[in-house]
């Protein structure tokens, strides 16, 4: 885990002090310019790469992004953090760098991007996390902070206590890494909980699979802890539908036949 460096002079804070932010809106912005270079800095991006910003707030990972990336469409649905953001950019080499987008990035189309760079709402982290590995075509990574609870459910593997579908459903489609850790207090307001920032590079070409069939089959594996597939297949009535599914499993043995079920 990389170390972060606290700034005597938190210039990247200034934008914080004048709004009153919207917790219900996820919005916690980050103060300390060391953790918002932390993250810009492990998102490696290349000169040349369109980056996809989710929530951009008042600018201070957007700002730096766009020092280092050729472009920044960043989508948010609040109109007074747009504000905010245009102005801080406004008359800067970035300005013309920059393409903003208003609305719920749940409900919108999204644009073309190399790289998604993202401290999310948390309360859209699931269904952001897989509508961004079922997005086409595929970015290269994506670079997301999420509460750590979480993300320790990502990252998880088999045997670990935070084992579950969605561990098995991300590591499926992407691989995950753990990129460091980010505490409350590094957010005006703070959160209650801690946070982490992982790094999701999809697999591409992804498996070859129904996803929805796939999740299915996931739902009936880890309807009962503890108990080895082939029993949880004996045990449901829906004698077909299993057999069906039991095929597909023994065709992905090397990423299921290994589950454990917790
Ligand atoms: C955790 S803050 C991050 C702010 C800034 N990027 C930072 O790191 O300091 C989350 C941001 O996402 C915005 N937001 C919340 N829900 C959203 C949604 N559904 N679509 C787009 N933006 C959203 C909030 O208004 C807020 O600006």
């Amino acid at each position: 885990m990389g170390k972060i460096k606290k700034t005597k002079n938190p210039k990247t804070a200034q934008n914080t002090q004048a709004l009153p932010f919207n917790t219900d809106r996820g919005q916690h912005i980050l103060k300390n310019p060391g953790v918002v270079n932390a993250i810009v800095e492990k998102s490696a991006l290349k000169a040349s790469d369109t980056v996809f910003e989710v929530g951009p707030g008042t600018g201070n990972l957007t700002v730096k992004m766009l020092e280092a990336a050729k472009k920044v469409v960043a989508c948010e649905i609040d109109p007074r953090m747009i504000s905010e953001l245009k102005k801080r950019v406004l008359g800067t080499p970035s300005q013309n760098k920059l393409e903003v987008r208003s609305g719920d990035v749940m409900k919108m189309e999204w644009p073309y991007f190399d790289v998604c760079v993202a401290n999310l709402p948390y309360q859209i982290s699931s269904p952001f996390v897989f509508k961004l590995l079922l997005q086409r075509p595929l970015p290269r990574y994506a670079v997301l902070m999420f509460q750590k609870e979480f993300a320790d459910r990502l990252i998880a593997k088999p045997g670990d206590k935070d084992y579950c579908r969605l561990s098995v459903n991300v590591q499926l489609l992407a691989k995950v890494d753990h990129l460091m850790k980010v505490k409350r207090t590094e957010f005006r307001p703070p959160p209650k909980v801690d946070s982490a920032v992982v790094r999701i590079a999809p697999k591409n070409p992804p498996p070859p699979i129904n996803f929805q069939e796939w999740e299915g089959l996931l739902r009936l594996c880890f309807l009962r802890k503890n108990k080895k597939l082939i029993s949880i297949f004996k045990q449901t009535n829906v004698a077909n539908l299993i057999e069906e599914n039991y095929r597909k499993v023994c065709s992905l043995k090397n990423k299921v036949i290994f589950l454990k079920l917790n």
